[in-house]
């Protein structure tokens, strides 16, 4: 079998219990997210976060949350959890994001009729390290599951995309293979409540990531003609 040595980053986020910390490291997550987004229902305190950094195993990243934060609340988020990342879903420019010290990524509503180019994306946002497109539209919020149609993610970014939105371990498959993301991020999929993760949806989750990332699809063994793995 031909097999690439590429593998597609797994971001678990939304997680509100120790336990699932734990487990998503123990899985294989590569990171896991804590939101601090004032409306969401998986929103923790920044010392909640803290105590919960706890439980997390080496070599897997926190990624901290917001959507339109006071900088004073980013500022006490990161000093309380430590984020290797920032993810931004509000209507936060390239200054604000850049301003905290801490490397981060976009998120594109894709539930907006015109997201623009790759080109006018990376001129609005110079310094982010990645974009995530995800489902919800401008102003809205996200965590809620909304999908969009993948060929709508512009082609020819010069960085690494994030593909999330509606993700669940019976379609991540089918999202890699359209799309050939750095990496995929889910919420409400993995969950069995808001902020409750399962632990047999987060390891079929990431069970289909790895069949996505090592599939063979014809019968010389030559790696997925469509994506070139
Ligand atoms: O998870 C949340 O509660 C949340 C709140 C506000 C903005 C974004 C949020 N989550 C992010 O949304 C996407 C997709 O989530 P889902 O899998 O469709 O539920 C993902 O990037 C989460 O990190």
């Amino acid at each position: 079998m031909n097999k690439t040595l590429f593998r597609t980053r797994i971001k678990f986020c939304g997680l509100t219990r120790p336990g699932d910390v734990r487990l998503a490291s123990e899985l294989g997550a590569d990171a896991i997210g804590f939101v601090f987004a004032e409306r969401s229902p998986r929103r923790i305190e920044p010392e909640q976060a803290r105590a919960m950094r706890n439980a997390l195993a080496p070599l897997v990243n926190v990624v901290a949350l917001f959507a339109d934060t006071p900088a004073a609340e980013v500022r006490e988020a990161i000093k309380q959890a430590r984020p290797t990342l920032l993810q931004f879903h509000g209507d936060e420019d390239d200054a604000f994001c850049r301003g905290f010290g801490v490397p981060w990524i976009k998120a594109i509503a894709m539930g907006e009729a015109d997201i623009g180019s790759a080109a006018e994306l990376q001129a609005r946002y110079p310094n982010a390290a990645a974009f995530l497109f995800d489902g919800h539209a401008q102003g809205g919020s996200g965590g809620h599951g909304a999908r969009y149609d993948l060929k709508r993610i512009p082609t020819g970014l010069d960085r690494p995309f994030i593909v999330a939105g509606g993700l669940e371990p019976d379609n991540v498959f089918d999202a890699i293979q359209a799309t050939l993301p750095w990496g995929v991020d889910v919420s409400s999929g993995i969950e069995s409540a808001h902020g409750i993760k399962d632990g047999e949806k987060m390891r079929r989750f990431v069970e289909e990531v790895r069949r996505a990332d090592c599939h063979v699809d014809d019968d010389d063994g030559t790696s997925c003609a469509a994506c070139g793995r």
